[in-house]
């Protein structure tokens, strides 16, 4: 489709000699959310991490195939770093660094080359208040994040996600370490972020896929089983094993 956002062709992956990709073609609009669910162990967090080459890092894997962002081949052309910084990720536990609040949001556009003291300060502020934190740190920004509370801690990674200004947010089980009430936080914010943002969230709640995504994909042992709008998917799947399993028949 020629005006997807991430265009992925005939994808395969293997760790070693197994196959944990088989064949995917997935094709996501720009901005809005795609949630990827399926099974423990079918592929979701291998998928995720190919559309900003986090297993580049990881030994003996190999990936046949295309993913295209803005109609660029990430494995072909593009500089991982600068891929890195469209293309921003969040993970299952929050991982802020022993520094300031400040300091963890300042870290990329420094390593990016900002200097000036007034652009940071703006540049701080604003990824804070996109990331619905600035009210609760603002009179501590020079405090260690690491007196945050595991929420406040994952709301600062998207902050200090968002710092780079990215047009791609990667997002595997943001929500997995957090209380209910964090994550209706993170949730809340996934839904305003979408409106500037394409976001990807790997989840194991089908009822976080439902509250928050439009369109979702079921992942099974590697392949990409359906990929649809979300309220269809959930309400009228075509494949029978999408069926089985957001009826809870298996997984
Ligand atoms: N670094 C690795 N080396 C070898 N095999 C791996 C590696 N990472 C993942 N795998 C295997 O690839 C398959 C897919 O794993 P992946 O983590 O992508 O699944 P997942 O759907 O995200 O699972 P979960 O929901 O449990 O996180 C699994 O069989 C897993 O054991």
């Amino acid at each position: 489709m020629d005006n997807s956002k991430i265009s992925v062709k005939n994808l395969d992956l293997f760790y070693g000699d197994f196959k944990a990709l088989k064949n995917i073609n997935i094709d996501i609009k720009e901005k809005g959310i795609t949630a990827l669910i399926g099974p423990s162990g079918c592929g979701k967090s291998t998928f995720l991490k190919t559309l900003n080459r986090m297993n580049d890092l990881v030994d003996n894997v190999k990936i046949n195939g295309m993913v295209k962002i803005d109609k660029t081949d990430i494995y072909d052309t593009i500089d991982v770093n600068e891929l890195r910084k469209k293309v921003g990720m969040v993970f299952q536990k929050p991982n802020p660094f022993p520094m300031s609040i400040y300091d963890n949001i300042a870290y990329g556009p420094r390593s990016h080359g900002i200097k000036d003291k007034k652009t940071l300060d703006e540049l701080v502020e604003k990824s804070l208040r996109n990331a619905a934190l600035w009210d609760e740190v603002k009179d501590r920004l020079k405090k260690s994040a690491l007196g945050l509370s595991g929420g406040q801690q994952q709301r600062l990674c998207i902050a200090r996600a968002l710092a780079v200004e990215p047009d791609i947010l990667l997002m595997d089980e943001p929500t997995s370490a957090l209380d209910p009430i964090a994550t209706l936080k993170i949730e809340e914010l996934a839904i305003k972020l979408k409106k500037d943002y394409t976001i990807v969230i790997v989840t194991h709640s089908m009822q976080q896929a439902g509250r928050i995504s439009d369109n979702t994909a079921f992942f099974l042992m590697g392949e990409l089983i359906e990929y649809g709008i979300t309220t269809k998917l959930f309400s009228n799947p075509i494949k029978k094993q999408t069926e089985d399993y957001i009826t809870g028949r298996f997984g």
